[in-house]
């Protein structure tokens, strides 16, 4: 006889228990993705605003000096917080490109 009917009990114990836990964790980020959607959100109203102001005055949509000074600073925050800096760089590039499309559209409207 196999061992299959004996272990039920204990498997489904554990079954329950690590579903209660996937189901805590994934609560937990369903909380964390609504922040950073909000927090992107208010990123994004204060980045409109820039690309307003520069339009108004000229100024060119992007600006690689301060890029490079984000990522620098940026990278360091997220080696601290044992975050990969590689990946903090990316998703900070990825954003910024999205700004600068923002503010090429505000300049020519
Ligand atoms: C928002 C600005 O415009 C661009 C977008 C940036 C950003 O999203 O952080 C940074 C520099 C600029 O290339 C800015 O100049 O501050």
């Amino acid at each position: 006889m196999n061992n299959s009917a004996k272990d039920e009990p204990v498997r489904s114990l554990g079954d329950a228990s690590a579903s209660a836990e996937l189901g805590r964790l994934r609560d937990s980020i369903d909380n964390i993705d609504a922040a950073v959607i909000h927090m992107l959100a208010e990123r994004f109203k204060c980045t409109q605003q820039v690309g307003h102001l520069k339009a108004a005055h000229k100024l060119p949509p992007a600006d690689p000096a301060r890029e490079a000074r984000q990522i620098a600073r940026l990278r360091e925050l997220a080696e601290n917080a044992k975050l990969d800096p590689a990946f903090a760089e990316k998703f900070l590039n990825f954003i910024i490109a999205e700004v600068i499309r923002h503010h090429e559209t505000i300049a020519r409207a």
